[in-house]
């Protein structure tokens, strides 16, 4: 009886949906958007925002090759309704009413590069899609996978303020690897089980300053300070040790998708009501004075003029 008064008084689509068991009453609808969905990161990246529950419409968007992605993550059977979206003339429609933008879209490294080596051709890409996103979807939160990070955030940013769209408080650059290598390094060397760690990651996504703060570590484990320094450098040089290791063949995909999942569960959480989500990332800041730094973030819902947005509030 109660399930039937919610489903009449859901819309159309929804209420099919929910007759066959794909929609939940409670869960509010969310249209998630992945940017460079074909790519090594945005093909695993759609198969986990595809098993995520609280995504309702999931858009996967690519320069080529899109149509494949989402022929096959659209059988698997949960939720979300999977829409393939490919080149320039079809952006629009695969931003159009988005809650969420996650942006793998770029080139990754070879051995012997660092992410700033990709800053030309990267900038670009994220450019066009900072543009697209401010004119079709300028509500959305974005997450900014993209590199060299550091530089890619500041100019989505700059992107936003030209097209007067820009709220600090809905972009976020994901860092979320950082705390996930940190994380599995630092239970690696101690007594702990490494699904209750954590381990907060603050300044940026490059070299020197990734800082893990292993001080600040739950739960707390008695390391040496030479064990400390070491899980240090080994948490900086992260990516570093997985582009050597695929020698040639890219960066980190597979634990990337999976960081990139996490955050974006995170987000989803928040614009939910979530309360208390907290994660690092890559946001403009007061803590220090750099324009943009990597602390933790409360992801949550505001209400302004009426329609829910998230908010963001820093804290170390
Ligand atoms: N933030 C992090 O922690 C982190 C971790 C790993 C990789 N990365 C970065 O993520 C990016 C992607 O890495 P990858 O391994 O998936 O690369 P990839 O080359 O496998 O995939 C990139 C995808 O982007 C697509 N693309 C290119 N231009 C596009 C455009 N204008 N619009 C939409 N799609 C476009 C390509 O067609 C390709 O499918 C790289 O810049 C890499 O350095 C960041
Ligand atoms: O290292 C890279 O180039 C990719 C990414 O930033 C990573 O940390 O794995």
């Amino acid at each position: 009886m109660f399930r039937s008064m919610i489903v009449r008084s859901a819309s159309p689509v929804k209420q099919g949906l929910l007759r066959r068991g794909f929609a939940s009453e409670s869960v509010p609808d969310r249209k998630v958007v992945i940017l460079g969905a074909a790519g090594g990161i945005g093909q695993p990246l759609s198969l986990l925002m595809k098993l995520n529950p609280l995504v309702s419409s999931l858009s996967l968007y690519d320069i080529a090759n899109t149509p494949g992605v989402a022929a096959d993550v659209g059988h698997i059977n949960t939720r979300s309704q999977v829409s393939g979206y490919m080149g320039d003339d079809d952006l629009g429609k695969a931003l159009e009413g988005a809650d969420l933008v996650i942006i793998p879209a770029g080139v990754p490294r070879k051995p012997g590069m660092t992410r700033d080596d990709l800053f030309n051709i990267n900038a670009g890409i994220v450019k066009n899609l900072s543009i697209a996103i401010a004119k079709y979807c300028p509500q959305a939160l974005v997450n900014m996978i993209s590199n060299p990070v550091n530089s890619t955030v500041p100019i989505a940013a700059e992107i936003f303020k030209k097209a007067g769209t820009y709220d600090e408080k809905k972009l976020f650059g994901v860092t979320t690897l950082d705390v996930v290598r940190a994380r599995t390094f630092y239970a690696g060397k101690s007594d702990v089980n490494v699904a209750e760690v954590n381990v907060p990651v603050v300044g940026g996504h490059a070299g020197i300053t990734i800082l893990p703060l292993f001080s600040q570590a739950s739960p707390q484990a008695n390391l040496s300070d030479d064990l400390i320094r070491a899980l240090t450098k080994r948490t900086q040089d992260g990516g570093t040790e997985v582009v050597e290791a695929k020698a040639g063949k890219g960066s980190a995909t597979l634990s990337m998708a999976y960081a990139g999942a996490l955050f974006a569960d995170a987000c989803l959480k928040g614009l939910n009501g979530v309360p208390n989500v907290v994660e690092c990332s890559f946001v403009q800041s007061t803590i220090t004075e750099l324009p943009f730094f990597a602390s933790k973030v409360r992801t949550g819902k505001e209400r302004s003029g009426g329609s829910a947005r998230s908010r963001a509030t820093l804290r170390l």
